[in-house]
C-alpha cells in the first residue's frame, strides 16, 4: 500500500483530505508543521502532501530534507508565485485550494506512478551500466569473480581452454571474451559447432575439400588462421574427427599447416561442451590424449540456479534489454515475479531465462511483469528439487529426454524448446541423436 505524508496546519482540510486518500486505498500519517513531519521517517514515504504556509517553517523546507521522496505542494490560494517557487525548490507538482477530490486523487495517482518508473528506470539504468570484467557478461557471485578472473590470466596467453558446463550458461560467451582479450582479438573468431553438422561432413567442414592431387582447400582450420577456433559441443565429435583434431594439436597434421602457414597451424583452439566428459572419456567415447590436449586451462561455469543474487541481476539486465530491443516502455517485474524467478530450476539456465523474460515483455499489456507472464513451470522444479524422486540423478541428457516424453503431447515443438532453453533447431537435433524424433500427428497409436 502506497504511504502518503500529509503536512497541513488547518485540521478540517488535513482530516478531509486524509480521509479521501484513505477511501482511495492510501495509508496516510498527518503532520501540523515540518518540524513534526520531521519526526517520521521521511524515506519510507511515496509522496509527500505540504501546505506551503505553516506555522514557523514553510512546507517548501520538506522539500529537500524529503529528497528523493516527491512533495506535492498545496497553495492556499492559486497564487502562482508561491507555486513557481516550490517548483523551482524541487517540489514535483502543485495544487491549488480548493481543489476537487478527482484532480486530487488523479494528481497523486500519477506522480506516485511516475516515481516509481523512474526510480526503476534508476535501478535498472545502474544494473545495465555498471562494468563487469566481461562485456555484457553479468555476474557477481563468488564462482563468476573466479570466472572473471581466470578470463584475464589465460586470454593473453595461446593455451587451449576447455569450458564446461550446462547448456545456456554462457560458455560461448567466455570463448568470446577470451579471443577479445587476447592479442588475437583484430584475427578471426570462427565457431565450429561439432553436434550441427552430420558426422560425415565433419572433416570436410574442419580441413575443406580436397580433390586428389588438389590442395586442401576451404576448412573452417584455415578461416580461423592467426585468430581462434571455438569448437563448440566438442563431446560430440565422432573418433575419426578426434584423432585428426589431436594431429592438429599436436601440429603434425601436415594438410592443416599446408592450408594454414608453413610453420603449423597457428589457431588458438578454445572448446567447449555441457557434457560430463570425464565420462565420455571413461565410456571411451572420447579420446583421453584428446581430452588432456584441450584441458590445458579447464573453467567450468555454474548453473544459474547456484549463482545466488545474480539471478535477480540477470533478470533486471535482460528485462531492460528487451524492452528496449523491443520497443517497449520500461516495465517493472513483480516482487512475486521475481521470487518465481529465484525460485525455479532454470534447466536451460541463462538462454531460458532470456527467453522466458522476452516472451513476458511481449505478451506484457500493463507496466509490470506477474509470474503469470513468465508461465514458469514450477512443476519442473518441484520435480528436480524433491530429493526421493528419481529425477534427482538425471543427466542433462536424461532429463531433456524425459521432459520431451512427458509434454511432446500437450505441448508444441517451439514451446518444449522455450521450456528448455533451445533453440527449435537444437530441440530438433537433440531428437534425432537421442532417438525421439517427434512423431507425426496420426502416426500415433
Ligand atoms: N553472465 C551472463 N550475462 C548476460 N548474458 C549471458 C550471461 N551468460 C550467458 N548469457 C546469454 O545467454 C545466452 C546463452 O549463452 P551462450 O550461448 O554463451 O551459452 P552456452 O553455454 O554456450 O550454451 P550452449 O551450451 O547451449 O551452446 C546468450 O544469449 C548469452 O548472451
Amino acid at each position: 500500500m502506497n504511504q502518503i505524508l500529509i503536512i497541513e496546519d488547518e485540521e478540517v482540510i488535513r482530516r478531509a483530505v486524509k480521509r479521501l486518500l484513505e477511501r482511495n486505498g492510501y495509508q496516510i500519517t498527518e503532520a501540523g508543521s515540518v518540524e513534526e513531519a520531521q519526526s517520521s521517517p521521511l524515506a519510507s514515504f511515496d509522496l509527500i502532501i505540504s501546505d506551503v504556509r505553516l506555522p514557523s517553517a514553510p512546507g517548501t523546507q520538506i522539500i529537500e530534507a524529503a529528497a528523493p521522496v516527491p512533495v506535492l505542494i498545496m497553495t492556499s490560494y492559486a497564487s502562482i508565485r508561491s507555486a513557481v517557487d516550490a517548483m523551482k525548490l524541487g517540489a514535483i507538482d502543485y495544487i491549488a485550494k480548493p481543489f476537487d477530490h478527482d484532480e486530487l486523487l488523479i494528481v497523486v495517482e500519477r506522480i506516485i506512478k511516475q516515481d516509481r518508473q523512474l526510480r526503476q528506470q534508476e535501478f535498472l539504468k545502474s544494473e545495465v551500466d555498471k562494468s563487469y570484467p566481461v562485456r555484457g557478461m553479468i555476474g557477481d557471485c563468488p564462482a563468476m569473480i573466479d570466472v572473471f578472473k581466470r578470463i584475464d590470466k589465460v586470454a593473453p596467453t595461446d593455451a587451449t581452454v576447455l569450458i564446461l558446463g550446462e547448456s545456456g550458461t554462457g560458455k560461448e560467451l567466455v570463448a568470446r571474451a577470451l579471443h577479445e582479450k587476447s592479442q588475437r582479438s583484430q584475427s578471426p573468431f570462427i565457431v565450429f559447432n561439432c553436434a550441427a553438422v552430420p558426422e560425415n561432413q565433419v572433416e570436410i567442414e574442419l580441413f575443406g575439400h580436397q580433390n586428389e592431387g588438389e590442395t586442401r582447400r576451404g576448412g573452417l582450420l584455415a578461416k580461423a588462421h592467426g585468430g581462434t577456433l571455438f569448437m563448440d559441443e566438442v563431446g560430440e565429435l565422432s573418433m575419426a574427427a578426434q584423432a585428426r583434431l589431436l594431429r592438429v594439436l599436436q601440429g603434425d597434421d601436415y594438410s592443416a599447416q599446408q592450408e594454414t602457414s608453413n610453420s603449423g597451424p597457428n589457431i588458438r583452439i578454445i572448446a567447449a561442451t555441457h557434457r560430463d566428459i570425464r565420462k565420455l572419456v571413461q565410456q571411451q567415447t572420447f579420446r583421453s590424449d584428446l581430452y588432456f590436449r584441450l584441458r590445458v586451462v579447464e573453467m567450468t561455469l555454474p548453473p544459474l540456479r547456484e549463482r545466488g543474487s545474480d539471478i535477480k541481476s540477470l533478470a533486471k539486465f535482460l528485462l531492460t534489454k528487451y524492452c528496449r530491443q523491443l520497443n517497449r516502455p520500461s516495465l517493472s517485474l513483480s516482487r512475486s515475479a521475481l521470487e518465481a524467478i529465484r525460485r525455479y530450476h532454470w534447466p536451460g539456465n541463462i538462454r531460458e531465462l532470456a527467453n522466458t523474460i522476452e516472451r513476458a515483455v511481449i505478451l506484457c499489456e500493463g507496466d509490470h511483469i506477474t509470474p503469470q507472464l513468465l508461465a514458469i513451470d514450477h512443476h519442473i522444479t518441484t520435480k528436480r528439487m524433491d530429493s526421493n524422486n528419481p529425477a534427482d540423478n538425471l543427466s542433462l541428457e536424461e532429463y531433456f529426454r524425459h521432459f520431451v516424453l512427458d509434454n511432446q503431447d500437450h505441448m508444441t515443438e517451439t514451446e518444449l524448446a522455450k521450456q528448455l532453453g533451445i533453440s527449435r533447431k537444437a530441440l530438433w537435433e537433440r531428437r534425432q541423436r537421442f532417438g525421439i524424433p517427434r512423431e507425426k500427428k496420426g502416426k500415433k497409436s
